[in-house]
């Protein structure tokens, strides 16, 4: 469903300061897939989900999505397309807006502009109902303003709200990297709940090694620009961290340096 072909990004091309942050990438993600991504620092990560994202354009090579590539997608339809949640809490809500009004805008994402919204009784049993499922009261507090929720509250909503019209590809940019233990896992779970019922085609960038081998069917190991390995279900399945870090410095010469790494 899409593609990377010999995707490169550079940075500052021709200057001094040029950086090549991903090189000759290519990865065939098939729905359903839910592929964790894991690499050192300045990998390419972030750059590889920008790409998907349609947000950057390769400078070589083409990220195709059922046969468009991804650029030319018009906006309203990419946004629709994909649903994305950030590392940062405050990056996908507005603060400002109370959690009704962030559905709202979550739920009109990428419909024509006007379209009719039926009754607001049935608004809210729905964004209740959605919201019941986190398990954390924010079904009682409709109306209190985003930005007074905690990071983990927010992190929450974010992911209800990027999921809301069943994205196509669902993109998580370390997304429980700022919360603490107990945040982190309340997120995940959730996240396995809806990607499992939604059946949603997924990436997440994750530093937690134990959590890049226990979720998804596929783990891709990112290094200097480069995808050096993309591990299939049934191997990734039988992996320990130890083994998992083992491979990575046996294929990249060197460790995986990653100032952020939790190992499990
Ligand atoms: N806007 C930019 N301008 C210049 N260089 C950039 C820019 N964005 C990323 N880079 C560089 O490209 C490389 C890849 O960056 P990227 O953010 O994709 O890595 P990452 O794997 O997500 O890193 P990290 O895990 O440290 O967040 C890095 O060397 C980074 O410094």
């Amino acid at each position: 469903m899409l593609n990377l072909i010999n995707a490169t990004k550079l940075f500052n091309p021709g200057t001094p300061d040029e950086k090549i942050a991903l090189i000759n990438a290519n990865l065939n993600i098939k729905p359903g897939d839910f592929i964790t991504v894991i690499g050192s620092n300045g990998a390419g990560k972030s750059t590889l989900m920008n790409l998907i994202s349609g947000v950057l354009k390769p400078d070589i090579g083409q990220v195709v999505v059922e046969g468009t590539e991804i650029q030319s997608m018009p906006e309203h339809k990419r946004s629709r397309w994909i649903g994305r949640v950030f590392q940062d809490p405050m990056a996908g809500t507005a603060p400002t807006m109370t959690i009704e009004e962030n559905l709202t805008m979550a739920y009109k994402r990428g419909k024509p502009r006007g379209l009719a919204w039926g009754a607001t009784a049935a608004k809210r049993k729905l964004f209740r109902e959605q919201l019941s499922r986190i398990g954390i009261g924010l079904e009682d507090r409709m109306s209190a303003k985003v930005g007074l929720l905690s990071g983990g509250e927010r992190q929450a909503l974010s992911l209800l709200m990027a999921t809301f019209t069943r994205p196509q590809i669902l993109l998580l940019d370390e997304h429980t990297a700022a919360l603490d233990p107990a945040r982190a896992e309340l997120i995940t779970r959730l996240t396995q709940e809806i990607v499992r019922e939604m059946n949603l085609t997924t990436l997440m960038v994750t530093h937690n090694m134990e959590q890049a081998i226990r979720l998804g069917n596929r783990l891709i190991m990112m290094d200097q620009g480069r995808i050096i390995l993309d591990i299939p279900e049934e191997r990734k399945s039988s992996l320990t961290v130890s083994q998992l870090l083992g491979e990575f410095e046996r294929i990249s010469g060197h460790q995986l340096s990653d100032d952020r790494i939790v190992l499990g």
